[in-house]
Order: C-alpha cells, then sequence, then structure tokens
C-alpha cells in the first residue's frame, strides 16, 4: 500500500476560528475516499490543503512520502499532479474545446495530440461532439461535464472534488458518479466532497467524516485517536 498523503498534527485557523485539528491522517494511492461532515466542518478546507494550495496553520503535509516545502519552488510541480474541481466550476468564455484543452496546452500539447487528447476527454464525460459548442451557453449539469473533462484530460495522479455533483442533474449526476467511481482503476485518485448520505454506499469508497474540523471516522483505523474522535454521523 503506497501512501499518498500522510497528514500529522494538521491544524488550520480562519483568525480565531479553528476550523481543521487533523492529528494525523493517511490517505492511500489509488484510493477513492468520501469525504463527509456537516456545512462548516471543514470538508473545503481539509481539499485546499491537499491540493497544496493553502498551507496549514500549524503541522505536517506529506506527499509520496515527502513534507511539503510551501515556500519551495518545487510546490508548482507538485501542484500539477494534483487538480482541484470546485462545486461550481468556471469556464472560459470560449468554445467547450478550448476549455478543456487548456491544462493540456500549459504543459506544452499541441497539434493532433490535443486535438486527440481534447476529444477523449470530452468521450469520457459523454460529451462527444460538443466541442464547438460556446462553453458558456451550456447547461450545469453539462458545464459541470466539461470541467471533469478539463481536470481528466490532463490524466491527474489525484483529483478532489468539492460537492461536484451538487448542481447537476440526475442525469449528469448518474453518469459522472459512475465515472468517479472508475477513476482509481485508471490511476487518479479521488477525494470527494458529498452531502448525499449514500453515496459513500454507492460508490464504495472509504469515507473520511469530519465533526467540527475533527476527524470522526477514517478509511481504515490505525490510528488510536480514531476512537477518542468517534461521534455519531451527521451528514
Ligand atoms: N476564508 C475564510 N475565512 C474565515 N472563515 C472561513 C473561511 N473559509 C472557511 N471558513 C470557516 O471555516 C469553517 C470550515 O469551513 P469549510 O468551508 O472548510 O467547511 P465545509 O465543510 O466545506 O462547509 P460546506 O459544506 O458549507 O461547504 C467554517 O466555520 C467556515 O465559516
Amino acid at each position: 500500500m503506497t501512501i499518498l498523503y500522510h497528514l500529522t498534527g494538521v491544524r488550520h485557523r480562519y483568525g480565531d476560528r479553528l476550523a481543521l485539528e487533523i492529528p494525523e491522517l493517511a490517505i492511500r494511492q489509488g484510493g477513492l475516499y468520501l469525504l463527509t461532515g456537516a456545512n462548516g466542518s471543514g470538508k473545503s478546507t481539509l481539499l485546499q490543503i491537499l491540493a497544496l494550495l493553502m498551507p496549514p496553520t500549524a503541522g505536517t503535509v506529506s506527499f509520496h512520502g515527502r513534507p511539503i516545502d510551501w515556500r519551495s519552488a518545487g510546490l508548482l510541480e507538485i501542484r500539477r499532479r494534483v487538480t482541484l474541481l470546485h462545486q461550481v466550476p468556471y469556464l472560459f468564455n470560449e468554445s467547450v474545446a478550448g476549455n478543456v484543452a487548456f491544462g493540456l496546452r500549459a504543459r506544452g500539447i499541441a497539434g493532433g495530440r490535443l486535438r486527440q487528447l481534447v476529444d477523449e476527454a470530452l468521450d469520457m464525460v459523454g460529451l462527444s461532439g460538443f466541442q464547438k459548442r460556446r462553453a458558456r451557453e451550456l447547461s450545469g449539469g453539462e458545464a459541470q461535464r466539461v470541467a471533469m473533462a478539463r481536470a481528466l484530460a490532463i490524466a491527474p495522479e489525484v483529483l478532489l472534488l468539492d460537492e461536484p455533483l451538487a448542481n447537476v442533474d440526475r442525469q449528469s449526476a448518474a453518469f459522472l458518479e459512475e465515472l468517479i467511481g472508475g477513476l482509481p482503476a485508471r490511476g487518479t485518485s479521488v477525494v470527494m466532497t458529498t452531502h448525499d448520505p449514500e453515496q459513500p454506499i454507492r460508490l464504495g469508497g472509504e469515507r473520511i467524516h469530519l465533526v467540527a474540523g475533527r476527524l470522526a471516522a477514517v478509511p481504515e483505523a490505525p490510528h488510536s485517536f480514531v476512537q477518542e474522535n468517534c461521534q455519531h454521523a451527521d451528514l
């Protein structure tokens, strides 16, 4: 079992407010994790830290066994291996293909290879033929699928999803859920937040449950603090 992230003594404060306090958490490579908890329990804060976009106020985040140095120039390279998809996706005011190509272009991919990867990503999200559509004219579900295609086009090592199915129609939600469930088998580790109590059951992922910023359930139970912090689920 390869550990992807290892958090130790992680705390995050916004001013006086303690939003997150995680003594220890290990996230495996190739895993599918469902991050649950009531509003304000710290899910988005944890995702921002896992996305390496925001250093915690205290503690250590290790990625592939190496503690993250938040001031190092090499952080950008590590960040590129991790993609965070927001609940309300931001799409550029251009074509669907242009949006999906964004991360690929930034990595120097162009020409026929670029078109091929864009087509494959759109195919994965069930939007073949949408290449020339204006991104701003899509429905909410279609826009979320395009954002997912943009994320998947670069084959991220880790995909972090902040309630990806919250604003999409049932058909798109079912489609995206199945797609997300298959990502670990394609080599992408997934951590996603959800307020849907059935989702962990349907997806069969491991659950990380937060109550007021603390872990209340973790994927495995190798750590004694799990019992100490164990509380009832309050999805
Ligand atoms: N930028 C910020 N400044 C101040 N407080 C913040 C900020 N972001 C989050 N918080 C606070 O930190 C706590 C955790 O917020 P967070 O957004 O991580 O929770 P969440 O579980 O993702 O909530 P939700 O389910 O509503 O999205 C909350 O009390 C919130 O009000």
